[in-house]
């Protein structure tokens, strides 16, 4: 369960009654997530969610997140919407963090996902990639190139607790990247972290996705990258190829992918696994003391950046040619 904070009961009841959303009925820890601590208010209005964001989130970010999540619903994308005080604000501060409260999305995510839900996924991210084009904030990816070897040294040593000769392989693959990476993609606002707990289906049908607090302004084929990485494989990390079409098809219908973007398209998976397995790792090793969480396993995406490594081009992925 993600609740690093604990808030005491008389605090949480003044916060939520600022926003003016009814009497609080019941506020239960979110036992998803591993970034912020998450809260279900229910109220006498409506049920909303809670967050206190932590270490990751930087608060100067928080008007670029909050801003997102309003452009892209007027745009027509179902997402969490930000409840705001009467006099406008939507961040305050709750047990000495900044917090927001957001509106309750129905659906449910897929823990299995299959070719269908895949190719929602596709479609969904390349509306995501429309519907921000002209969002007029920027973020620079605060997890890209520059900043995977500085959470390498954060492991150090204890790297190589999970996985003998990990630390050496990971500054291996660091290196490829700092070498090569591309810079010239098309690129806007990307949610940088599409993972199956993030998008919520209704009958099969796409119904909302949430969790934009990675959001960021880099390579839309990147984030395609890190979908590929996060839906396309399988529990025994073998790549399923034809959910991999599903979601290439699916993302193509709405925005055909360029020539650069399909050449680049092995290194950036190969680094989407580098980044996700650098993250894991450097939380794996730093639970904080008491913090209500279960970390994820680096060694998922050590795997998966194993497979991109031997991949030749796109088509192992299933594009078609
Ligand atoms: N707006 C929302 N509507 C419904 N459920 C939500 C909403 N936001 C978060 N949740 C629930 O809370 C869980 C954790 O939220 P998430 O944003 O993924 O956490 P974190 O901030 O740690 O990444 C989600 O998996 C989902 O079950
Ligand atoms: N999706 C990332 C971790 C971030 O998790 P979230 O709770 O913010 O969605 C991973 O799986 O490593």
């Amino acid at each position: 369960m993600a609740v690093y904070t604990e808030v005491p009961d008389d605090e949480m009841a003044a916060f939520v009654a600022r926003y003016g959303i009814g009497d609080l009925l019941s506020v239960k820890g979110i036992a998803e997530g591993v970034s912020n601590s998450n809260f279900l208010l229910h109220t006498t209005q409506a049920f909303f969610i809670l967050t206190l964001y932590e270490e990751r989130v930087d608060a100067a970010d928080l008007p670029f997140f909050i801003g997102l999540m309003e452009h892209l619903a007027d745009r027509g994308l179902i997402c969490p919407q930000p409840v705001k005080t009467p006099d406008g604000q939507a961040v305050g501060r709750l047990a000495g963090r900044p917090a927001a409260i957001v509106t309750f999305l129905d659906g449910l995510s897929v823990r299995r996902p299959n070719a269908a839900h895949c190719g929602e996924v596709g479609r969904g991210l390349a509306l995501l990639h429309q519907a921000g084009a002209d969002f007029p904030m920027s973020r620079v990816n605060s997890l890209s190139v520059p900043d995977w070897r500085p959470l390498a040294d954060r492991a150090g040593a204890a790297a190589d607790t999970v996985s003998p000769g990990l630390l050496q392989r990971l500054h291996a693959e660091i290196a490829v990247h700092e070498a090569h990476w591309p810079d010239d993609l098309p690129a806007g606002v990307i949610h940088a972290d599409l993972f199956p707990n993030n998008v919520f289906f209704l009958k099969n049908r796409l119904s909302g996705l949430i969790d934009f607090y990675f959001a960021c302004t880099d390579a839309f084929a990147y984030d395609l990258a890190i979908c590929l990485n996060s839906w396309c494989f399988e529990a025994d990390n073998s790549f399923n190829l034809t959910k991999g079409q599903a979601m290439l098809a699916g993302y193509q219908s709405v925005r055909p992918l360029t020539a650069a973007e399909i050449e680049a398209l092995p290194q950036l998976c190969r680094g989407s696994a580098l980044r996700f397995l650098l993250t894991r790792l450097v939380d794996w090793l730093n639970v904080p003391p008491g913090a209500l969480v279960k970390p994820h396993d680096p060694l998922e995406y050590d795997r998966k950046l194993a497979f991109h490594q031997r991949v030749a081009d796109a088509r192992d992925y299933g594009l078609k040619p």
